[in-house]
């Protein structure tokens, strides 16, 4: 397993650092939560981790240095990560969507095709995100949570090695919630996971370690209790949660 290391990471938008010299270190299996007010360079920071923005400093997963490569590339090294929209095929069954998240190497066709047997990966996702009774159903028939479940899969049938989930659980129930903290762990057990999120009661649930995020600069980091324990925190952010 691999962790994620970043170092004096900066991202400016016509002058302005939205990331200002973030500098952090996920270690591998852990579960990070990055927490921060509104504008704080949560999801920034994600876009620079993926390449989706251009960055200064440097960001390593494991080995390999990811800044300065093509979204493509980064992807390929195992690095995935989720949109706040759930991006499902929602015309195709949810085994359709696993299927062609999973399918390099195959044309459209034969990924269309009714298969007698289903990849030994696509069935091991469908088990962990829990809708292997629900494979045959259309994406776009599911319950909110169960789309992001699935856009989760598709993640790892693609063997993410890193995970970046950009609120997760934004507009799913109680139960959903849970279950979606279930998942982070059955994940985290092979893979090191980042969870951007604005819900701190889910944080307090299942995050293993916080990054708290403040004006595109690191805040406060550690447990959850040491978190929340800061007064830095208390008073930019949690004391009005
Ligand atoms: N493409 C862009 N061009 C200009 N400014 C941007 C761009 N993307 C983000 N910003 C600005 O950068 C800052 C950080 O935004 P970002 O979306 O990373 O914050 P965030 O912590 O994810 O916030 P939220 O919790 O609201 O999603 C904000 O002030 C935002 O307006």
């Amino acid at each position: 397993m691999s962790g994620l290391s970043i170092r004096d990471l900066r991202v400016t938008f016509d002058g302005f650092a939205a990331v200002d010299g973030v500098s952090l270190d996920v270690a591998p299996g852990d579960i990070r939560f990055l927490i921060g007010p509104n504008g704080a360079g949560k999801t920034t920071l994600v876009d620079a981790v993926t390449g989706l923005v251009k960055a200064s400093g440097s960001v390593r997963f494991g080995e390999q240095a990811l800044l300065g490569k093509p979204v493509h590339q980064i992807a390929r090294l195992g690095i995935g990560r989720t949109f706040q929209t759930a991006t499902v095929f929602e015309e195709l069954t949810v085994l359709q969507n696993l299927d062609i998240a999973a399918g390099a190497g195959r044309g459209p066709w034969t990924m269309l095709r009714r298969r007698r047997s289903v990849p030994a990966a696509v069935a091991e996702a469908l088990e962990t995100i829990g809708l292997a009774d629900q494979r045959d159903k259309l994406a776009g028939t599911l319950a909110h949570g169960q789309k992001q479940w699935l856009e989760i899969g598709m993640l790892l049938v693609q063997d993410v090695k890193l995970l970046l989930l950009d609120e997760p659980v934004a507009g799913m129930s109680h139960e959903e919630r849970d279950a979606t903290g279930a998942l982070l762990g059955v994940v985290s057990a092979d893979r090191t996971v980042v969870v951007i999120e604005h819900d701190m009661d889910f944080m307090r649930s299942f995050a293993r370690t916080v990054t708290v995020l403040h004006a595109g600069k690191v805040l406060s980091e550690g447990s959850v209790a040491e978190v929340q324990a800061d007064p830095a925190v208390q008073q930019v952010y949690l004391g009005a949660a």
